[in-house]
């Protein structure tokens, strides 16, 4: 089947080109109808990755948020019109040990290979976790970011010790926000702490038991454990306030991406006995996590249409191109294309 994919070519440019979808293999197809934009696309929009990474990467179809309609699988598994969310990472191989997102040879969609920004994709069948048909899709849109979250908190589970009697997540952000809703159902018992730098952003942490600008901290506050979704430049400084701020033996989670090597008060980091863990993108088992939590607690998706930003209709690229811009420019939230391709 002759189907059309929209790729990035050089920063800001979108050009249209095709690609042949083969209907008897075992993938299957499905239409994207709701996507959503990451700072990871953005970096790659704006061309704000080093030269020799832009131009290794692109052509590139951007976009690894998304949901989308089957429309094709030659097995009958998934039936035409069933709603689903993609998932990005497409391992080619399996590991005991190393999850699926930090295996080396993985792909990533919108990194290294073509995103969903097209009019149909083609995905292997585990790629694929069914949503329920009435669930608000301009919250499903960013499935792929709440289960980040959802990964970033299971590997908490696993890495800090039993006192968790104050936790801080400094971001007053997308990701600080969705992790913050997620870490409330899972610790309800754990006094939650928001760390950011706009009065109205955390504002919005309704459901958090205490928010701070980082220049007003009380002298007394320690937390037990730290998670840092914050990223670029501004993140020395979080991760420099996190260690001053933790008690010792305390876990610190790094979810920000920045592009060059963040500086870090090691010496601290010895004397506290702190350990420090990178969180990266997510795999099935997240996806598969991230639906049961919006069963199980369903006012989640409420917490999460707080962040629902503009919704960019797109019928051409010039409206894909209206949807980063506004996006660039927003105050806060999720940019989320209706996607009419
Ligand atoms: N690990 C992963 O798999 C993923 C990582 N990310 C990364 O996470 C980072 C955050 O993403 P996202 O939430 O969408 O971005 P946002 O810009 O929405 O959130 C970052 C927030 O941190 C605030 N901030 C800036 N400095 C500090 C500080 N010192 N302490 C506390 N907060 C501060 C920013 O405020 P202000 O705007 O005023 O500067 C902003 O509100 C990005 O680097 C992104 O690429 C995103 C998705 C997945
Ligand atoms: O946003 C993310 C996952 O949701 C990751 O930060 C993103 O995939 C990193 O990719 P790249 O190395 O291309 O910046
Ligand atoms: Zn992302």
């Amino acid at each position: 089947m002759l189907n059309t994919v929209y790729r990035l070519v050089a920063p800001r440019r979108f050009e249209v080109a095709f690609n042949d979808i083969d209907l008897n293999s075992d993938k299957v197809v499905v239409r994207p109808t709701h996507l959503s934009i990451c700072h990871a696309d953005q970096r790659y929009y704006q061309g704000t990755r080093p030269a020799d990474v832009m131009a290794k990467k692109l052509p590139m179809a951007l976009i690894h948020e998304a949901i989308g309609d089957v429309v094709y699988d030659a097995t009958g598994e998934f039936k035409p019109g069933e709603l689903v969310v993609m998932i990005p990472n497409t391992p080619v191989e399996k590991d005991d040990v190393i999850a699926e997102n930090y295996l080396r040879s993985s792909k990533f969609r919108a990194s290294g290979f073509d995103g969903f920004m097209q009019d149909n994709v083609a995905l292997d069948r585990d790629r694929l976790v069914r949503l329920p048909q009435d669930i608000d899709r301009t919250v499903a849109a960013f499935t792929e970011i709440v289960s980040v979250s959802v990964h970033a908190l299971r590997r908490f589970e696993r890495f800090t010790h039993a006192r968790k009697n104050v936790v801080g997540i400094w971001g007053d952000g997308n990701l600080g926000y969705i992790t913050a809703v997620f870490f409330h159902y899972m610790h309800p018992d754990t006094k939650l702490v928001i760390f950011g730098t706009n009065e109205d952003k955390l504002s919005s942490f309704t459901f958090a038991d205490e928010t701070h600008l980082v220049w007003e901290i009380p002298e007394d506050l320690k937390v037990d454990h730290a998670i840092e979704c914050v990223g670029g430049d501004a993140s020395q400084k979080a991760i420099d306030q996190m260690i001053d701020i933790i008690q010792p033996e305390g876990t610190i989670a790094l979810l920000g991406v920045s592009e060059y090597a963040v500086p870090i008060n090691t010496r601290m980091v010895l004397e506290k006995g702190l350990h420090l863990y990178g969180s990266s993108r997510s795999g099935r088992a997240d996806f598969e996590k991230t639906v049961e939590l919006y069963q199980e607690y369903p006012e989640i998706l409420g917490y999460l249409s707080n962040i629902v930003g503009a919704q960019v209709e797109v019928n051409s690229i010039a409206d894909m191109t209206k949807a980063f811009e506004m996006d660039i420019n927003k105050m806060m939230g999720k940019t989320i294309m209706i996607w009419n391709k």
